[in-house]
């Protein structure tokens, strides 16, 4: 296990309930490093996105992550872990009873945020940077998905984390607008940010190549680390 990783797993067993998915996970990543992580259906990558975000415990093996120890972290320390921490989800999870603004103003008060001056820089400094300050007053269902999504990035990036794990970010968008996003992990990822992109979409793979990180048969492999080349076709497959 490397000091200087800012996700270090050492022989994690990853279950869910009694059922093993990965078996004796071993992976290192450095900060600011940009990391794919795929597999078919089923495979295990949502099961080790939530070992790493702590909704899964952690039985035996040693991880670290954003200088969290997970397998001493209390439960009254997973809030600080997920301030570390940026999660974006494939089905959005905004709430659908409150603008975009509100929405962002939610996650900040939530976490700790108190004077409302830097609430409002905060959140247009976010905009900004997914290119969607005009949207502040709209509704969630009044956005398309990429509009969406690109709020659910600005939310994930407000408390300014070392890490975004998003799991499978371009699954319900067009490669268009896939395109988009992806652009705007790579600025984020650019700025230092640390990600990991569960994906089974191929055209940002084949657009945007990078350390992948394959579920296969219970076991993590890791591309960087093997001489023969994956066959992402046979592994996106569905
Ligand atoms: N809450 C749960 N309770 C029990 N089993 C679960 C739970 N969540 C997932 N599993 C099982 O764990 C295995 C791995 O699921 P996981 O969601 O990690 O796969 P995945 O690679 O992310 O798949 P997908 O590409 O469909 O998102 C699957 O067999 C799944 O049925």
């Amino acid at each position: 296990m490397s000091s200087e990783s800012i996700i270090s797993l050492q022989d994690v067993d990853i279950f869910q309930q009694d059922q093993l998915i990965l078996s004796r996970v071993s992976l290192d990543i450095k900060p600011g490093e940009f990391v794919y992580l795929i597999g078919k259906v089923g495979s295990g990558k949502s099961s080790l996105i939530k070992v790493l975000n702590a909704e899964l415990d952690l039985f035996n093996g040693e991880a670290r992550v954003a200088g969290f120890n997970l397998r001493k972290l209390k439960r009254s320390e997973i809030p600080f872990l997920r301030r570390k921490l940026g999660m974006i989800f494939q089905d959005f999870r905004l709430l659908t009873d409150r603008n975009v603004h509100d929405n962002l103003s939610f996650v900040l008060k939530a976490t700790g945020w108190k004077i409302d001056k830097a609430i409002e820089n905060r959140i247009n400094e976010v905009m900004e940077r997914v290119g969607m300050k005009s949207k502040l007053k709209r509704m969630p269902h009044e956005l398309s998905g990429g509009e969406q999504q690109r709020i659910v990035i600005a939310r994930a990036i407000l408390n300014d984390p070392d890490i975004i794990l998003a799991d499978e970010p371009t699954g319900n968008l067009d490669p268009e607008t896939s395109d988009e996003l992806m652009r705007i992990f790579k600025e984020i990822n650019q700025q230092g940010k640390t990600i990991l992109v569960a994906t089974h979409d191929y055209h940002i793979l084949n657009r945007y190549p990078g350390r992948t990180l394959v579920c296969a048969e219970n076991k993590l492999s890791d591309s960087s680390q093997t001489e023969t080349e994956v066959d992402f076709s046979d592994l996106l497959e569905e």
